[in-house]
């Protein structure tokens, strides 16, 4: 057992630092680009302009008057604002930075923008990429393979869905989107499969995380989970307004549920085979406040948890669902998964491309060749992946 008890909460005041970076470059960057995915006025244009400069020059403020949680925030935000936004924790000053560009377009505010999602464009044109194409078709050579290996490609299918991150390629210029993939630096594959053996009387809860070309193979994967009978029923958890650029919510599932139904081939069975789980019950999706809270999952509330605890596993997609599940901290990075996850109310896995500085799980002997081979950059490149699971 490691003897951590704490560990520093990541800050974005260190110069340098990747925290930083998103503070100051990406964010920027993807106000710049919601500027010219909709024909805003000039209105929106000022609050973009406000945003830019409270966030990055400025120091942190209340929401409007008219929020419809502005008293939430101000809760959440006790003792921040008017502080830097780089002086507060990075968990809390992204999500915050994600409220107030949605509060700048409009998407709360009783008008013509209300509930028009900022990066709906980003997230449809992902879907029709070559390699959004490419991956569909490959399910047809896909499905002449063994069952067993159908589903490990799956899993794999959609752990490495999550690399394709459009707040990641703000300023990589996508680079990690390309290229071979790497070895797994943790593969707990066979554990999470253990908890699912076939016929048992297994529920799935599937915490999405972006949408498009993610969220594509996290449907397959629990085509395949229902079809083979690896879980009864699955529930699928998405976000209930836009997060995190790309994050997934329920708008986002119907588009790639219809994305694949129109698909040639083994794609378009499945897609229809999707919206007949989902006719039958068998696949539910279904949303939560908390998904958009800039907490980690330690604190969530009593319904939540219980949904998670009546699951025989909860399966948290990407960087930012495992922030929350094991703590935004500078962790060693060999502390146990499941002494960071002991709090969970039930078995839990994580499946994650590593695209910021928390990691915890891995044994001394990959941590010293990661930073032998790479430095830190491992870290936050969205080249590495894991697989780590905990009963
Ligand atoms: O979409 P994912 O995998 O949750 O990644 C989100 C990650 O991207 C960043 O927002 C940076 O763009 C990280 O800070 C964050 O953890």
């Amino acid at each position: 057992m490691s003897k951590t008890v704490d560990a520093p909460v990541i800050l974005s005041n260190e110069p340098g630092s990747f925290a930083r970076s998103v503070l100051a470059e990406r964010h920027p960057a993807l106000i710049e680009r919601v500027r010219g995915a909709f024909p805003y006025g000039p209105g929106q244009h000022r609050a973009l302009d406000a945003l830019l400069t409270e966030s990055t020059e400025g120091v942190i403020g209340p929401l409007g008057p008219g929020a419809p949680d502005r008293d939430q925030w101000a809760e959440w935000g006790r003792g921040y604002f008017g502080r830097s936004w780089f002086d507060v924790p990075f968990l809390w000053a992204e999500s915050y930075f994600y409220r107030k560009l949605l509060e700048a377009v409009g998407y709360f505010a009783a008008g013509p923008w209300q509930g028009i999602d900022p990066f709906r464009p980003f997230k449809q044109a992902e879907l029709h990429t070559e390699e959004a194409e490419a991956e569909l078709t490959a399910l047809d050579r896909l499905a002449l393979r063994p069952v067993g290996e159908q589903a490990q490609a799956l899993l794999y299918g959609s752990l490495w869905g999550n690399r394709a991150d459009l707040g990641f390629s703000m300023t990589s210029g996508g680079r990690a989107a390309a290229g071979a993939e790497s070895p797994l630096i943790a593969d707990d594959s066979a554990s999470l499969w253990s908890l699912l053996p076939a016929g048992g009387p297994n529920t799935v809860c599937l915490v999405a995380d972006n949408a498009g070309r993610e969220l594509v193979p996290d449907l397959l994967l629990v085509d395949h989970l229902l079809r083979h009978h690896h879980a009864e029923l699955v529930t699928l958890h998405v976000k209930p307004y836009p997060y995190y650029v790309s994050d997934a919510m329920a708008a986002d599932v119907i588009d790639g549920l219809r994305h694949l139904k129109r698909a040639d081939g083994v794609a378009g069975v499945v897609g229809k085979r999707l919206w007949e789980w989902i006719r039958r019950g068998r696949l539910t999706v279904r949303t939560h406040a908390f998904f958009c809270a800039p907490l980690p999952y330690a604190d969530m509330p009593e319904d939540l948890r219980q949904e998670f605890a009546d699951a025989t596993v909860t399966i948290m997609k990407g960087d930012l669902n495992y922030r929350r599940l094991v703590g935004d901290q500078l962790w060693p990075p060999t502390t146990p998964f499941a002494e960071r996850t002991a709090y969970f109310p039930g078995p839990v896995a994580a499946l994650r491309t590593l695209k910021s500085d928390v990691i915890v799980g891995l044994d001394e002997r990959t941590e010293a060749s990661l930073v032998a081979a790479h430095d830190q950059r491992w870290r936050t490149s969205g080249t590495h992946a894991l697989i780590q699971a905990r009963r």
